[in-house]
């Protein structure tokens, strides 16, 4: 059995996105892994799957590349709202707004959370600065934008061997739900960023680890709203202020599209 899909980007984030609005797809934890695996799969970060919406014009679901399901993804809501005209999209993490500008997709979450049981911690602690570190990285901010992030502020974000360090920490006991790493410099008016993703490693560019390190950025008064935060992939604007919605800016980009041979796949 074929099923068709598109492969998009968000500053090298990639996705390989299915239209189920009107034929159902349904999706395992083995066949999400099978279709991002880049040796044997299509190739991706994330699984997106688009099923008709109740109260927007559709539902987005997420799959990390490690098969597991997670609540949002900030680069691929761009590429969805680019991909169909969609301007409102309900997720698990929450109602999104999006508007195609043209050369650029502004996306419009939710309010950033900072309650310990709303990210979720595994105990109560100051979320603005738990008292924790592993391995030089000490004292993250940590919210959820939709979904669980921490921030780290460090001199040079550069110099951090994120790909060792980032899987004990995604998986310290602290985490539930485990969480997606963030690791950040500021500069004067941007920030550079890298981000080791939940379910998915480090990546180019994370749309929601850009607005989580922003809104904590802001809350601690290392940058101003808006603010460019600057990935390997490239760079997106994120606007906010206290007690608003977040809004994030950048590009969305289509690679191709063809059919999935299911029986291979699963
Ligand atoms: N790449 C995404 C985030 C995808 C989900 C994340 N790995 C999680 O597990 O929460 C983005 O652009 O936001």
């Amino acid at each position: 059995m074929r099923r068709h899909f598109h492969k998009m980007h968000g500053l090298g984030n990639d996705f390989v996105i299915i239209d189920a609005r009107e034929e159902p797809f349904e999706v395992t934890p083995h066949l999400a892994r099978a279709i991002a695996d880049r040796r044997t799969g299509v190739g991706c970060d994330q699984l997106i799957v688009l099923e008709p919406g109740e109260t927007a014009d559709l539902k987005m679901r997420i799959w990390n590349q490690d098969g597991g399901e997670v609540e949002s993804c900030g680069n691929a809501t761009r590429c969805v709202v680019q991909l169909t005209g969609a301007s409102s999209i309900d997720s698990d993490g929450g109602m999104l707004k999006g508007e195609d500008l043209g050369a650029e997709v502004e996306v419009t979450l939710g309010e950033p959370r900072f309650g310990w049981e709303d990210i979720p911690l595994a105990y109560a602690m100051d979320t603005a600065a738990l008292p924790m570190a592993w391995d030089g990285l000490e004292q993250p901010f940590a919210l959820n934008v939709g979904n669980p992030h921490l921030v780290f502020f460090v001199p040079d974000a550069r110099q951090v061997p994120l790909q060792e360090i980032g899987p004990d920490i995604e998986n310290d006991p602290a985490f539930p739900e485990r969480i997606n790493v963030n690791v950040a410099t500021n500069s004067r008016d941007r920030l550079e960023l890298r981000t080791f993703e939940r379910g998915a490693g480090e990546t180019l560019a994370c749309g929601t680890g850009a607005c989580a390190t922003a809104v904590a950025a802001i809350a601690t008064k290392r940058a101003v709203s808006p603010v460019q935060v600057d990935m390997a992939g490239g760079s997106l604007t994120i606007a906010w202020e206290p007690g608003q919605p977040i809004r994030m800016r950048g590009s969305a980009t289509h690679v191709f599209e063809g059919y999935l041979d299911l029986g291979t796949l699963a």
